[in-house]
């Protein structure tokens, strides 16, 4: 196990005219045994820089450090890493054991320490009983189970999981992020997680970093990013549905952003900022209500046995003082 310290990383594709910047520099000092989620919409560079890690793209500036070891020209093999991917990228002719096993019999393991460890990653995984199968006799949920094996078992110091969950249905992956919960318990190894969803990101983070358009905009705790987002970007890429931000909001700073929460805002019989209502979704336990304050937007959140508003009402609710947010109008940054 080991620490992870990425310093003023850049990134830059291709060259001369055509070069493209996507990485502007990213500096995260990652703790021993943490698991740190990158987070962000596509293209904005997660994938990248996850690469960059495993040594599978060029580092175009700054450093990137496992332990005390700067990795920047180290090939991806000798990095003590391992990466679970996506599409699993399993063999289809080669048995579950076999699979797992590969990387084990490339690095001229000895037999019985790789049968002793691919039979420990399989009862951590409870792959036991499927040991014979080949990948196509498996669930999507079952070969995913078998890349993180494969992973388990060359002991890295650092894992990298690319979107790994993206291909399993909804209940699938609300399961499998237990599981990958109990893994990291259980094997505390430093972890870096890829993913554009925001709800994965909360939930199996210790730290997240947010990224936008090649930068890091935030680096905390699943409840730092939430309870104080560092910019507008933030404020609306985390929490479903997004912060409500008002430019012109009643009362309001010119050249600031006011930001809150849906369900931060409480229906009053009068005062506070009147709603014009527009739609009202019913999501089983709550209620969105979609409506207007003036010309903007605003989403309100209520829960099961409040009274309904219907389309065409003037409702009105108060911001919980204490939760609203202040963003500069014009850099989008927390004030
Ligand atoms: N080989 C390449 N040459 C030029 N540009 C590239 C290359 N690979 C990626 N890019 C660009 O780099 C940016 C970051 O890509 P990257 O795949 O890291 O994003 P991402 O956040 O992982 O997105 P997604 O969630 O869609 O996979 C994108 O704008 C992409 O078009």
């Amino acid at each position: 196990m080991a620490s992870l310290t990425l310093t003023n990383v850049v990134k830059h594709y291709g060259s001369g005219k055509q070069i493209v910047p996507v990485i502007h520099g990213v500096n995260a000092e990652i703790r021993d045994g943490e698991f740190i989620v990158i987070v962000g919409p596509s293209g904005c560079g997660k994938s990248t820089l996850l690469r960059m890690v495993a040594g599978l793209e060029e580092i175009t500036g700054g450093t990137i450090a496992i332990g005390e070891r700067v990795v920047n020209n180290l090939e991806p093999a000798r990095r003590d890493i391992a990466m679970v991917f996506q599409n699993y990228a399993l063999y289809p002719h080669m048995s579950v054991f076999d699979n797992m096993a590969y990387g084990l019999k490339i690095a001229k393991v000895a037999k019985d320490e790789i049968k002793a460890r691919v039979d420990k990653a399989a009862k951590i995984l409870e792959l036991g009983h499927l040991l014979e199968r080949k990948p196509r006799q498996l669930s999507g949920g079952q070969r995913q189970r078998v890349a993180m094996g494969r992973a388990i078992v060359r002991q890295p110091q650092v894992f990298l999981f690319d979107e790994p969950l993206s291909n399993l249905d909804a209940k699938l992956r609300a399961q499998t992020r237990i599981e990958i919960q109990k893994l990291h318990r259980e094997l505390g190894i430093t972890s870096l997680f890829v993913t554009h969803d925001q709800v994965e990101a909360m939930t199996l983070a210790q730290r997240m970093i947010v990224m936008n358009a090649g930068n890091m905009e935030q680096f905390g705790t699943p409840e730092e990013v939430y309870h104080t987002p560092a910019s507008t970007f933030v404020a609306s890429f985390i929490g479903s549905p997004p912060m409500n931000l008002l430019n012109h909001a009643p009362g309001a700073q010119t050249g600031t952003t006011l930001g809150i929460r849906p369900e931060h805002l409480d229906i009053t019989a009068d005062g506070g900022w009147a709603v014009q209502v527009e739609t009202v979704e019913l999501l089983g336990a709550e209620r969105l209500v979609y409506g207007r304050v003036g010309d903007e937007q605003l989403i309100v959140r209520i829960e099961e046995g409040a009274p309904a508003p219907q389309p065409g009402d003037t409702i009105h609710v108060t911001p919980r003082a204490h939760r609203l947010h202040t963003f500069d109008a014009g850099t989008g940054k927390r004030l």
